[in-house]
């Protein structure tokens, strides 16, 4: 039995060893050995994308977009999809993995204009943040970009779209995204956790 006096023994938690179980195209599951901050050793059970760039922060960039138009009430323009390991459609802010070489706020563009077929211009990026730091360590930055809808290369958008298959673009009024916003978000990880992927029912 421990003793309540005894000065608990802490040390700085830090990474073993880490051991891949398992590796496929896109994802690989490891073994991390780690001290915990008690002093033990330990092990979790870790999912890492196999495509993470050496010289990169965020393996992906979630995009919030603004569509702006004359005479009409701002949107944010979403994407509803098919998602695998979901079993069914999200909707979603328009997203994508960050490719070798670009930045975040170079990959939001390219994505926002394969996703929606919109050219958006950067507004702002936020720092990287963890997705779901209890199975992966997968990252992302938020950019904040702005659509000039009445832009002639915005008045009908094509998507550019790959094997990924099908999207639909989903338009959420301003003010209904706020009202998410507030209800959800007091920090941005608590954001882009509850809300760059909401599971959308399919009729
Ligand atoms: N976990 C994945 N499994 C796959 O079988 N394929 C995957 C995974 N993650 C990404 N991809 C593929 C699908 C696309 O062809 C490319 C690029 O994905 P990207 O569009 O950048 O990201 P999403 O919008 O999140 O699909 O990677």
């Amino acid at each position: 039995m421990s003793n309540p006096e005894d000065p608990k023994v802490t040390t700085t938690p830090h990474i073993i060893k880490e051991e891949v179980l398992a590796e496929g195209k896109w994802v690989k599951l490891e073994q991390t050995t780690y001290l915990d901050p008690a002093g033990n050793t330990r092990t979790w059970e870790t999912a890492k994308r196999t495509t993470r760039r050496s010289n990169t922060e965020a393996d992906g960039v979630g995009i919030i977009a603004l569509l702006k138009r004359t005479l009409h009430k701002d949107c944010v323009v979403m994407v509803k999809q098919f998602r695998p390991p979901m079993g069914g459609s999200t909707l979603e802010f328009p997203a994508g993995l960050i490719d070798e070489g670009e930045t975040a706020a170079v990959a939001a563009l390219r994505e926002l204009k394969e996703e929606t077929g919109y050219k958006g211009e950067v507004v702002g990026v936020t720092p990287v943040t963890c997705l779901d730091p209890g199975l992966s360590n997968c990252t992302t930055q938020i950019a904040l970009v702005n659509i000039n809808g009445d832009d002639v290369e915005n008045i009908h958008p094509t998507q550019q779209l790959g094997d990924g298959g099908e999207f639909h673009l989903v338009f959420s009024s301003q003010m209904h995204f706020s009202l998410w916003t507030q209800i959800i978000t007091p920090t941005s990880i608590v954001f882009s956790r509850v809300c760059r992927s909401y599971p959308f029912t399919t009729r």
